[in-house]
């Protein structure tokens, strides 16, 4: 029997959100996506709540969800943005298995090629999403109780390590 919180974190591209549904699959558990549960309580999709109203109501939007979710026997996956208000961290840290998914920026590039779902990444360069990404790496570190990086796993093999590790 597996019980949640389980959640992830790590960067755009990681595979948070597929991967979240893999481990629903196997361990039975319902699985809430922040990104999902914002377009939904929005009624729009993320690109157009950046473009309606910026990146700071995201992020109340953002942190109001997590802290209706956090709590939940769930698989919970986040957005690549949820360690960046200190708050969010704090509830990230208290729940005993976050597993920050690593991904090199050249690897998140190749997989996010054909998307444009992601405000953030529109119109920048392998450097400038590089930057963001060191930028974000400590808080990611600091919330998770375990990290794997997924540069060169597949998906499958990301959800057994994940099952694996936890506590
Ligand atoms: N380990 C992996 N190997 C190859 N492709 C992956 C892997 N993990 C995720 N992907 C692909 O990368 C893209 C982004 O995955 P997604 O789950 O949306 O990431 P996130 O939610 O972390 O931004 C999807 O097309 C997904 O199929
Ligand atoms: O890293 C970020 O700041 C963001 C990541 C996205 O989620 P994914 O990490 O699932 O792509 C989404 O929340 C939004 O576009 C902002
Ligand atoms: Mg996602």
């Amino acid at each position: 029997m597996y019980s949640g919180p389980i959640i992830l974190i790590g960067f755009m591209g990681a595979g948070k959100t597929t991967i979240g549904q893999l481990l629903g699959q196997i361990t039975g558990l319902p699985v809430i996506d922040t990104d999902i549960t914002i377009e939904e309580q929005e009624k729009r999709t993320i690109n157009t709540i950046f473009n309606q109203h910026g990146e700071e109501y995201f992020r109340n939007v953002e942190s109001r969800v997590l802290r209706q979710v956090v709590s939940e026997n769930a698989v919970i996956t986040t957005g690549g943005g949820i360690i960046l208000r200190a708050e969010n961290r704090q509830l990230l840290k208290e729940t005993g298995n976050t597993f920050f998914l690593e991904c090199e920026p050249n690897v998140v590039v190749e997989r996010l090629a054909e998307d444009d779902t992601r405000p953030l990444l529109k119109n920048k360069s392998l450097a400038e999403i590089t930057q963001m990404y060191h930028n974000r790496l400590p808080l990611y570190k600091e919330c998770a109780t375990c990290t794997i990086d997924t540069s060169t796993l597949t998906m499958e093999e990301v959800t057994e390590l994940i099952l694996k590790r936890m506590k």
